[in-house]
Parts: C-alpha cells; sequence; structure tokens
C-alpha cells in the first residue's frame, strides 16, 4: 500500500522512514494563514486541535489530482500539521531569532502542550473513497536554560523552523525534562495515531511496509 506524504517536513518524513515506511512526499502548497483566517473569519479564534486539524486536512485535500511521482495517486494521502500551546498562546515556527528568544524567555523551564493534526484520505482506484483525521497531544516540559544556551540555541538556526521552537530529538534534546505523550506526536506525526487512522479505512498496517529500517 503507497502512502503519500503532503509534507516538506523533515521530521515527519525521517518519523515514518523509521517506522518501515518510504512514503512519495510532496509538498502540500496550503497557504496556512489563509486557510486559517478564512475559517477564524467564520467561526472565531480557532483551539490548537481546530487548527492543526484544519491544516493537516487542507494539506491532505490539496493532493487530490496531484501525480507526485508521475503516475496518478494509488494509496493513501496523508497530512499534517503542528503547534505548540502555552500560556494560553497557539505557536507556530517563530521564523526569526527575535521571536524564538522571546518564546524561550516565556516558556524556559515550563510546559506546553505540542499539538499535532492528521488527515488520512483513502485515495485507491483513481477515487476518494473516504478519509479520517484525529489530532493527537503532547505535554511538553522544558529544563531551566540559562541565557547562555538560549542565545547559542537560537543561534544554530534549528529553532527558527520547528513548532514551538524546541526539538526533541536534536539539538533540543537535553533542554527537554519529561515527555507526557507519544513522542512521534511532539516531532509532528503521531505514528499512534496513525495506526489507528490506517486501521480505520481498513488498511493492515503492516501492509504499508516498503523499507527496512537502517540498522543501528
Ligand atoms: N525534528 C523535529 N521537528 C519538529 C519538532 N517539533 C516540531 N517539529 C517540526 O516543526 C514543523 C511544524 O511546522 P508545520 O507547519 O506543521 O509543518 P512544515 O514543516 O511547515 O511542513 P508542511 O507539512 O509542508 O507544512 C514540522 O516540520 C515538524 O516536524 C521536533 O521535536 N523535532
Amino acid at each position: 500500500m503507497r502512502l503519500y506524504l503532503a509534507s516538506t517536513s523533515p521530521a515527519r518524513l525521517q518519523t515514518l522512514r523509521a517506522a518501515g515506511i518510504e512514503p512519495i512526499a510532496a509538498p502540500p502548497g496550503v497557504d496556512e494563514e489563509a486557510v486559517v483566517a478564512a475559517r477564524e473569519a467564520e467561526s472565531g479564534p480557532l483551539a490548537a486541535r481546530e487548527m492543526v486539524q484544519l491544516l493537516a486536512q487542507a494539506k491532505a485535500e490539496a493532493l487530490i489530482g496531484a501525480e507526485p511521482d508521475g503516475e496518478p495517486i494509488d494509496g493513501l494521502i496523508l497530512g499534517g500539521d503542528s503547534a505548540f500551546l502555552t500560556g494560553g498562546a497557539i505557536h507556530g515556527k517563530p521564523h526569526l531569532p527575535d521571536v524564538a528568544k522571546q518564546r524561550w524567555l516565556a516558556q524556559n523551564g515550563g510546559h506546553g502542550e505540542l499539538w499535532s493534526g492528521h488527515w488520512l484520505i483513502d485515495h485507491r482506484g483513481g477515487r476518494v473513497n473516504g478519509a479520517v483525521g484525529r489530532a493527537d497531544v503532547a505535554t511538553v516540559r522544558f529544563a531551566a536554560l540559562d541565557d547562555a544556551e538560549i542565545d547559542a540555541y537560537i543561534a544554530t538556526g534549528e529553532p527558527l523552523l520547528v513548532a514551538g521552537a524546541f526539538t526533541i530529538d536534536s539539538l533540543g534534546g537535553p533542554f527537554i525534562r519529561r515527555v507526557e505523550g507519544d513522542p512521534s506526536t511532539v516531532v509532528g506525526l503521531s505514528l499512534s495515531t496513525l495506526r489507528d487512522l490506517v486501521r480505520e479505512l481498513g488498511v493492515a498496517w503492516p501492509s504499508l511496509w516498503n523499507r527496512r529500517p537502517e540498522a543501528g
């Protein structure tokens, strides 16, 4: 069974590869701000769960009709989105060093919820046969960093391009005390949630395995 990943996220791609799945990845090309603004104009401010689900669905649906590998899509299309809820505010990627610094001064030594949305479309036989989606959340608790560590971390550039301005699986790892929930949710794609969604579409999880993870 082919899995199409509507995402440019290196972490989502790596998470699937480590789980034995080499997806066909394609950029969803969704204007996330416009999608959120249009929905909020209709129904007011979105909660974190609603926002990540809205964007995950928009990204997956953006691939319908596309031919990511030069062939019509025949398999499952997965879209994802992540956001960090802390101090009552929902944060995506900081993009700018000053924004990342403000985020860290606010969240240092504290905690927040990393929400990841998932939308899975059954696109077999040349048509959409159904779709399922679910958000998952993990609580992340931070160590207390000193100012020099915060500045040095931001100077690496890593925090600028990840939701919440931290990673758990890279340079940010030592700054994370605890994760309560599925760790892959924090990275951007909950494998346990994805397995649930695959099974809800009547597909056997092992049918997705198409690569042997690197040993060691
Ligand atoms: N490696 C790593 N990446 C993280 C972590 N937390 C969040 N991210 C990444 O932060 C990014 C959140 O931005 P999103 O808008 O969800 O996704 P994106 O990277 O823009 O990619 P698209 O799916 O193409 O929109 C994703 O790429 C997540 O994988 C983490 O702990 N580790």
